[in-house]
């Protein structure tokens, strides 16, 4: 698959103090309930992914990690999410925007409009920090390369492919320099050269970083997360390491064996997959599925 890897990193000695604690959020929208009775905390440079079917709730609770929606009318029915020990709704918007950026689905809507080039969109944020000028362009040159947005910097942002566009709002979302990063399904509409390209530069982001991955498929969480949450109708099912993960039978029910087997795979070549430890209880379906891929591998 090509995928970089952030699990060298996993034994790095983690900060003991959450910088977003999700504590018994219970969460409806109108009447439908979404999110029950969810408790995690994400810790300064962790990288996290929340993996689930659609609608089990990951774009939700992203958007409570980061803040999005106490910001709106919609209220939490119990439990809270608080930054470093405060609400949301104590921060000022510039304390809340340097504390979590979120990049949705649809690249074209975090536009602001107001920019007619990719290089004024990506410093319109942190230029609305008020940061003075030669601070906004080293941040806009950082994140242009790192998103790998050089070639399309004079371009207008809304004549941009779908997936530039979402490269743009993630690099737009790092010029602002947050503590933490929340992609929800950030390489959806990528074709597989640019989500390797993708996950190559997150290997570069900063140690100090957050990174909350949201996604409905496997493949590149494996490469970013060292912590792996399984969210399933609104429920954390599993909060854990990759091989828990991929042992776990809702796993293998959500995301189907091949997809299982072949991470499994992965992490048997980065020499992360305990020896001996099977994917699925049945053998048999397991043989069926690695026989061909086996076979298939050069
Ligand atoms: N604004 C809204 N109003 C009413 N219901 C909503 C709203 N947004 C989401 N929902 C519902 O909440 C549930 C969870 O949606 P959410 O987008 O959080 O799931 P998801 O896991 O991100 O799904 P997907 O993988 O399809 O993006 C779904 O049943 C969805 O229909």
């Amino acid at each position: 698959m090509g995928h970089t890897s952030f699990h060298s990193r996993a034994d790095r000695r983690r900060s003991p103090v959450a910088l977003i604690d999700v504590e018994h959020l219970s969460f409806a929208y109108d009447a439908v309930p979404v999110l029950d009775d969810v408790t995690l905390s994400v810790a300064p440079g962790e990288k996290l992914a929340i993996l689930g079917g659609n609608g089990s709730g990951k774009t939700t609770l992203a958007q409570w990690i980061a803040g999005w929606l106490p910001r709106g009318t919609f209220k939490a029915s119990q439990g809270s999410v608080t930054i470093e020990g405060r609400s949301w709704a104590e921060l000022d918007a510039a304390t809340r925007a340097g504390a979590a950026q979120f990049v949705g689905q649809v690249p074209m809507q975090q536009l602001s409009g107001f920019a007619f080039t990719v290089r004024d969109e990506i410093a319109f944020g942190a230029g609305n920090l008020g940061l003075p000028e030669p601070e906004i362009r080293e941040r806009v040159q950082t994140a242009t390369a790192m998103c790998n947005l050089g070639h399309l910097a004079d371009r207008d942002p809304f004549s941009l492919s779908g997936g530039e566009q979402q490269r743009l709002s993630i690099a737009a979302a790092m010029a602002m320099r947050p503590r933490a990063l929340v992609l929800d399904e950030p390489t959806g509409n990528f074709d597989p050269e640019s989500r390797d390209a993708l996950l190559a530069q997150m290997a570069k982001l900063p140690e100090e970083l957050a990174i909350v991955w949201c996604d409905v498929t496997l493949g590149a969480a494996m490469a970013v997360a060292e912590r792996f949450v399984l969210l399933d109708a609104g429920r954390i099912a599993y909060d854990g390491d990759a091989t828990g993960l991929l042992t776990h039978p809702r796993t293998e029910q959500i995301f189907g064996l091949p997809a299982v087997a072949e991470a499994a795979l992965l992490l048997q070549a980065q020499e992360l997959w305990p020896e001996g430890t099977p994917i699925s209880a049945d053998p048999l379906k397991v043989a069926q599925v690695l026989r061909p891929m086996l076979a298939a591998a050069p």
